[in-house]
């Protein structure tokens, strides 16, 4: 069997007395996407960061394309291609100058213009880094990650900040980069973007994993249909089945649950039974949204 790109098992992070990752275990395989999902503080950098061999785990292992991402390093950095939240680039120099320098450490590099082109920053190639906008700098840093042709990529939130042309170009470039072979760990807090890139989704919710699947699992377990149904607010429904109504703003009623035609039609036998009237009704998919704020509500932070 082929390894995987990343095998993480049972990792822990802590800073002092915070555990920011709790005995967390995923596994990327090779050429595929994985998008890390939670809120702020749920530990997604803190574990990027002990995959890009920033740090050692206090506890657990993590293997890198087969590697000890501390103790194999050097062996692995020029095989990486790491985009930071920050940017991590030299602000005085420009655009052009930092791609260049980046791809003087690679053996393959990738033809700096072509990058340039690709990610819409030629224009700006005579322009320090400090007065690129903050989308722009976004965008030479994920440069910089794919300068040197790297087999694994971790992406630390790749399009905060972008515009939305910049972040479709950005999809698309992270699309070809798996049509290559090339492995993707990304964060991100938009679930559109995880719904869209990614093979598989990992939900972090303080420190834990909380769900893992193909955005199409996450979405399609048993019960995800949602009913939403307008009518007077205020109304005790009779309910019977295993759902959950929830009335979400006045006459506004979500109802979530498995929800056939038999049970849609009981729900609306609910509504005819408390002498309400109906106005309007509504039936759609959950999307990754739904489950993702269903799994991290609550949080403590
Ligand atoms: N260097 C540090 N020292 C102390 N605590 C830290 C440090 N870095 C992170 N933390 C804490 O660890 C927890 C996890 O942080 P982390 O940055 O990994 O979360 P995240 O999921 O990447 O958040 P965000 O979405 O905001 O980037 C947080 O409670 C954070 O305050």
């Amino acid at each position: 069997m082929v390894e995987a790109a990343v095998e993480v098992q049972g990792v822990v992070v802590k800073y002092g007395e915070v555990t920011a990752v709790d005995g967390v275990s995923l596994t990327v395989p090779r050429g595929s996407i994985l998008a890390l999902l939670g809120d702020n503080g749920a530990g997604k950098t803190s574990l990027l960061q002990v995959c890009e061999g920033f740090r050692g785990p206090d506890a657990g292992s993590v293997r890198i394309l087969g590697l000890d991402p501390v103790a194999d390093h050097d062996a692995l950095m020029p095989r990486l291609g790491i985009m930071l939240q920050s940017g991590g680039v030299y602000p005085w120099a420009t655009a052009g100058e930092i791609l260049r320098l980046f791809a003087s450490f690679a053996a393959r590099p990738l033809d700096v213009d072509m990058l340039l082109d690709r990610l819409g920053l030629r224009k700006f190639a005579k322009t320090t880094f400090r007065r690129l906008s903050g989308g722009e700098q976004q965008r030479l840093s994920l440069a910089v990650a794919l300068v040197g042709r790297p087999e694994l990529v971790f992406l630390d939130e790749p399009t905060a900040g972008m515009d939305v042309g910049a972040r479709q170009t950005t999809w698309k470039l992270v699309e070809s980069l798996r049509a290559d072979g090339v492995t993707v760990l990304l964060t991100t807090h938009l679930l559109d973007e995880a719904e869209s890139l990614a093979d598989h989704v990992v939900i972090m919710n303080d420190g834990v994993v909380a769900a893992t699947g193909t955005p199409a699992e996450l979405t399609a377990a048993a019960g995800i249909d949602l009913l939403q149904v307008r009518a007077e607010p205020g109304l005790t429904l009779a309910a019977t089945l295993d759902v959950k109504v929830t009335e979400e703003s006045p006459g506004e009623y979500a109802i979530a649950g498995a929800l056939d035609t038999e049970a849609i039609a009981a729900v609306l036998g609910w509504f005819a039974a408390a002498g309400a009237q109906v106005t309007a009704v509504n039936t759609r998919r959950r999307t990754l949204e739904d489950v993702y704020l269903a799994l991290t509500a609550g949080a403590t932070r």
